[in-house]
């Protein structure tokens, strides 16, 4: 079977460079230019990277991006008191605070300060609430990439069976919404799911975001099955460090018509939509509109 590998690169390159061209509308109809301010508290390496990576993306189509660092032992009011601060802020039209914090601060008490209209990562309670209920607000990333994604090879996603492994408030559930969202019958399948290989080979979508190495083999997927691989894993295979995804992806390309790789999918998504989300954010907050990307 032909197997078209959804290059995610490109795909966030596309959508990079429409969220560039709205920046630039904006900023000569209205004199709008907006802004993202990231928050990253402590020095973890992989996180520093991530921020850079979001900062350089950012200024790249157009927007203004805000990075502020605390320390690692600040205080969970410390980081709160920085995030209402950034909410009071007119200029400032996306917030994300990078996640994992440490261990001493409550994540989602942080979260849930941020002013839901400019929550770009769509994780505040009140951006899950309008989720599912159908309203307006702001969408996570990973997810909304995810979608994208599919559509790419199969623009109406209507009546397939979309089968989703993992239920995290950062993925799974919010991707299932999603997929209801587009006329999808769900399944919400997880560690705890009995038979989950038969499960999986029920699925026209199915996709993975447990966090497992390769736990998704190639006989679980059906054929002609769009695969969205979610995962992305560090492994040590033969004295070198590389990135895996939760798919078998060699085993699952054979029957799948389409199939994400790790690295190269969902990952790049994940910042093309928070751009999308900034500038959507903004439009919104500033009252000019809806943006359609
Ligand atoms: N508030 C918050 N929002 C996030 O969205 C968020 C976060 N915290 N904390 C960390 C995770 C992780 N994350 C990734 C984004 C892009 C890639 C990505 O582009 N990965 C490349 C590979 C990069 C590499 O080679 O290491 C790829 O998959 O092709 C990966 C991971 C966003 N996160
Ligand atoms: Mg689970």
């Amino acid at each position: 079977m032909m197997t078209t590998i959804i290059d995610g690169k490109a795909i966030a390159a596309d959508l990079r460079e429409k969220v560039a061209q709205a920046v630039s509308a904006l900023k000569s109809t209205h004199d709008i230019q907006p802004a993202l301010a990231v928050v990253l508290v402590g020095e973890d390496p992989a996180s520093q990277v991530y921020v850079r990576n979001k900062g350089i993306a950012t200024e790249k189509a157009g927007m203004k991006s805000i990075e502020h660092r605390l320390a690692a032992d600040a205080s969970e009011d410390d980081v709160v008191n920085l995030v209402r601060k950034l909410n009071a802020e007119e200029g400032v039209d996306g917030i994300l605070v990078q996640l994992p914090l440490p261990s001493h601060i409550s994540s989602s008490r942080v979260i849930n300060e941020i002013d839901p209209d400019k929550d770009v990562d769509g994780l505040t309670e009140v951006n899950a609430g309008r989720l599912i209920l159908g309203k307006d607000g702001l969408v996570p990333c990973t997810p909304q990439g995810s979608v994208i994604m599919a559509k790419t090879v199969r623009p109406d996603l209507t009546s397939l069976n979309a089968v989703v492994v993992g239920r995290s408030i950062l993925v799974g559930k919010p991707l299932s919404m999603l997929l209801l969202a587009e006329n999808c019958t769900v399944t919400m399948a997880h560690s705890r799911t009995a038979d989950l290989a038969a499960v999986c080979r029920e699925a026209d979508i199915l996709c993975a975001a447990v966090g497992i190495p390769r736990l998704i083999k190639g006989d679980w997927v059906k054929k002609g099955a769009i695969v969205i691989d979610v995962g992305i894993n560090r492994v040590e295979e033969g004295g070198k460090s590389r990135l895996v995804g939760d798919v078998d992806f060699d085993s699952a390309k054979e029957n799948a018509s389409a199939i994400t790789p790790v690295p190269g999918g969902v990952g790049p998504m994940t910042i093309a939509c928070l751009l999308r989300n900034t500038v959507v954010a903004a439009a919104r907050r500033r009252g000019v509109g809806e943006i359609d990307l």
